[in-house]
């Protein structure tokens, strides 16, 4: 079944979503016609995954234009600075979140008129979106460089269509390697607490027919260890100049279990996740979220009440568990603060 996470259908002037917290067991779509709808969709994330992020921001400045009754061209830039402050304050880790609202700044910086300022948001916003769908296609051409014809994936979290606008960046290298024929069985972290691996991922893969187990987070070392795996693939929220990596939590354990056991583990990375202003994985900001969301499952309580919870939603993994970092430039490889720096300069010179 083909779906897309993300749709904005302009005559309406609203942005069609999939709710991901209703997944797996129903299927719904919010209409979305304000900023603060979709800020708020972001946060508490019936949106996620970091492209999908940036993509929906980027159309919550389109329809903040679309209903601002702003009379001249400086209150319709101030009512969406307004939208863009709010966005940057819903979610700190994933960088395509500031990297898509930079974009939309810039041609909002640009416009001569309120007209043209309406049109090159939606036109901005649109190529944001194309560009994702590009970006990610590449990743996957590239990553069947290191893809065996029979591969054992072990996957974290959810990097599919629903984490971004069509085929996903590390879980769309595990579909394409399936539909191209490979021989694939995917190992599937479930990903607590939010569970977007048993929940999100699981019901991806179903919908493409590719075989796959859900497995419990602590498991992972263990089935590596016992059933054998040839690679590791996980997505990103951040990725700093020096490789150092920013993903969900867990994301680091399974690198390390990856190490001790001699599986390759690639970080599938569009350009817009790499923050070269990020020296290390030091600086970048981990989002800490509610208690709620590891003191109960589907709102039954879990934990015992009245428990202490710690609730950060990534981790960073160092750059030297990683093997590689697959973009639609290219794999780089160690040592990443020169391969990261010539796919980025490749990515400026239009290459
Ligand atoms: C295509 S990579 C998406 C990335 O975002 C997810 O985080 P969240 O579910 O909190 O938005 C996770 O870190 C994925 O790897």
């Amino acid at each position: 079944m083909a779906f897309r996470s993300i749709e904005w259908i302009e005559d309406k002037g609203v942005l069609r979503l999939i709710d991901q917290t209703r997944l797996p067991d129903t299927l719904v779509y919010l209409d979305l016609t304000d900023e603060h709808a979709i800020c708020d969709a972001i946060r508490d994330m019936k949106v996620r995954g970091a492209p999908a992020i940036g993509v929906a921001a980027a159309y919550a400045i389109v329809a903040a234009a679309k209903r601002s009754k702003a009379e001249s061209l400086k209150d319709l830039r101030e009512d969406l600075r307004a939208a863009d402050n709010s966005l940057r304050a819903s979610r700190p880790t994933a960088v395509n979140l500031f990297w898509a609202l930079d974009r939309m700044a810039r041609v909002i910086g640009a416009a001569t008129s309120m007209k043209s300022l309406r049109t090159s948001v939606l036109a901005e916003a649109r190529a944001i979106e194309a560009e994702d769908v590009a970006v990610n296609q590449a990743i996957s051409r590239y990553a069947m460089e290191v893809v065996p014809q029979r591969a054992t994936f072990f996957h974290h979290c959810n990097t599919g269509s629903l984490a971004t606008v069509d085929l996903g960046t590390a879980l769309g290298v595990i579909r394409t390697a399936h539909e191209s024929g490979h021989e694939v069985f995917a190992y599937l972290d479930e990903t607590r607490p939010r569970l977007q691996g048993a929940k999100l991922s699981a019901w991806e893969l179903m919908q493409y027919g590719v075989p796959h187990a859900v497995i419990v987070d602590g498991a992972a070392p263990h089935i590596m260890r016992t059933k054998g795996a040839d690679l590791c693939v996980v997505g990103c929220d951040r990725v700093a100049a020096n490789g150092d990596t920013a993903n969900k939590i867990g994301t680091y354990a399974l690198a390390l279990a990856a190490k001790d056991n001699g599986v390759p583990f690639y970080v599938c990375a569009p350009t817009s996740t790499i923050d070269m202003t990020t020296q290390t994985g030091e600086c970048i900001e981990i989002e800490t979220r509610d208690e709620g969301e590891i003191t109960h499952i589907n709102a039954v309580r879990v934990a015992a009440k009245g428990a202490g919870v710690y609730n950060p939603a990534f981790d960073v993994t160092p750059a030297r568990l990683i093997s590689g970092i697959i973009t639609e430039f290219g794999i780089a490889k160690p040592p990443f603060e020169d391969s990261l720096m010539r796919i980025m300069k490749d990515k400026h010179d239009g290459k």
